[in-house]
């Protein structure tokens, strides 16, 4: 049985001392393939980082009949996830987890949500003790305990800390070098926050710390459902104002729900580009906005499942799951009425109301209407 460290989980023993700091990526779709261009440019740049980085890849087969990792390594390119963008020659591409995890002490989480509870069962005992960690990923698991953060997931798996990087980060439009900010949420360790705002900054990509990281987290997470909300509206051509309404509305069901979870979450974090910034670039031009759109304009007769499958070619969605997610918080916790939005989103994305309970009060709907319903929260 492999040795365990101090939080009693599993550890690599087969170490020696790095001499520097070596990064995984652990994932590789859309934001995860402009997260390892990034980061591959900072390491042939900074010399207290291995020039190479290891990106993980969900293996999987392309049209061509090549393999996805194969390509990569090839072209240096991710043709299916990010078509046109050069990664940097140092990344190499590798589709075995273990592998590709075994000598790193930079961890990069960034795949899709709902894959982080298989990818951490299959770490526990592989990575190495003095391993960091930063997520990237928006979303969170809902455990029998309540709501668990993908952070907390890491931490509590796999014993390492865990930063988290959020941000109003639409990856096309960093790949292509359009300047963007973006706020590293951490706990207590300054000085390994401002490693990993070392390895993210470039002149386009301006990164920030900021000492919360469930606030940090949650933000990147519920700007999601909030996004969903501003598709409906889209889809029904309801214009700037309502839009607008909606992502007031969200902002404070946002604040809200996370100052509930954790009184620790600060005001100002809502300022920073993890909080509104983030929520107005993905109500504005994000996929969860651009499917949702699709689901009102079909009258929701399509599925999400079936639009994700049409409209985004393997990339996935994050703000329907979520949405059932905190639909399954507030309900354990007695709190659906407090959060009109969150509830109506779920709601809607279940077939359970239209499209247009949006911004409708009807008496399937909560107790109170959307936009000028009282204000429940201090
Ligand atoms: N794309 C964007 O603009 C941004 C995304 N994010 C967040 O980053 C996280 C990752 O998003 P993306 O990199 O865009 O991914 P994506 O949406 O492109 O997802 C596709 C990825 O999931 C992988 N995958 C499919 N099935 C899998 C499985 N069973 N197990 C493991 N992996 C599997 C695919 O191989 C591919 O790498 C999400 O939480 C997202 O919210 C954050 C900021 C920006
Ligand atoms: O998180 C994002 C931008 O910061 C991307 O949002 P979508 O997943 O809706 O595209």
């Amino acid at each position: 049985m492999a040795p365990v460290n101090n939080n009693n989980v599993q550890i690599n023993n087969n170490e020696n001392p790095p001499t520097k700091f070596k990064v995984t990526i652990i994932g590789s779709g859309n934001w995860g393939s402009v997260a390892s261009k990034l980061i591959a440019s900072n390491t042939l740049k900074l010399h207290s980082f291995h020039d190479e980085v290891k990106m993980w890849v969900f293996e999987e087969v392309l049209p061509s009949g090549e393999k996805l990792t194969d390509v990569i390594n090839r072209t240096n390119e991710n043709v299916k996830y990010l078509p046109g963008i050069k990664l940097g020659c140092n990344v190499v591409a590798d589709p075995d987890l273990e592998n590709a995890v075994r000598d790193a002490n930079m961890l990069v989480f960034v795949t899709p949500h709902q894959f982080m509870e298989g990818i951490c069962k299959r770490l526990v005992g592989k990575i190495r003790s003095d391993a960091q960690a930063i997520s990237l990923i928006k979303g969170m698991e809902v455990k029998r305990e309540g709501p668990c953060m993908i952070s907390t997931l890491v931490s509590q798996q796999l014993g390492v800390n865990c930063c988290v990087l959020m941000g109003a980060n639409i990856a096309n439009e960093i790949a292509v070098e359009k300047f963007s900010e973006a706020t590293v949420g951490y706990r207590e360790n300054r000085e390994i926050a401002d490693k990993w705002v070392q390895l993210f900054s470039t002149p386009y990509f301006m990164v920030s710390p900021c000492q919360d990281v469930e606030g940090v987290e949650l933000c990147g997470t519920l700007k999601n459902v909030v996004a969903i909300a501003a598709g409906f509206v889209d889809g029904l051509d309801m214009g700037n104002n309502t839009k607008a309404a909606i992502m007031r509305i969200g902002l404070r069901e946002m604040k809200a729900f996370s100052k509930l979870l954790f009184s620790s979450v600060k005001d100002n974090t809502f300022f920073e580009s993890c909080g509104v910034a983030d929520l107005i670039t993905t109500c504005l031009g994000g996929r969860n906005r651009k499917c949702a759109e699709a689901f009102a304009k079909n009258g929701g007769k399509r599925s999400f499942d079936e639009l994700e499958a049409e409209m985004l070619q393997g990339q996935k969605l994050q703000g329907v799951s979520t949405a059932k997610e905190v639909y399954e918080v507030l309900k354990h916790k007695g709190w659906l009425e407090m959060f009109p939005l969150f509830t109506t989103v779920h709601e809607i994305c279940t077939g359970r109301l239209p499209p247009s309970a949006i911004v409708e009060y009807s008496e399937h709907a909560p107790k109170f209407p959307l936009v000028g319903g009282p204000t429940a929260f201090p």
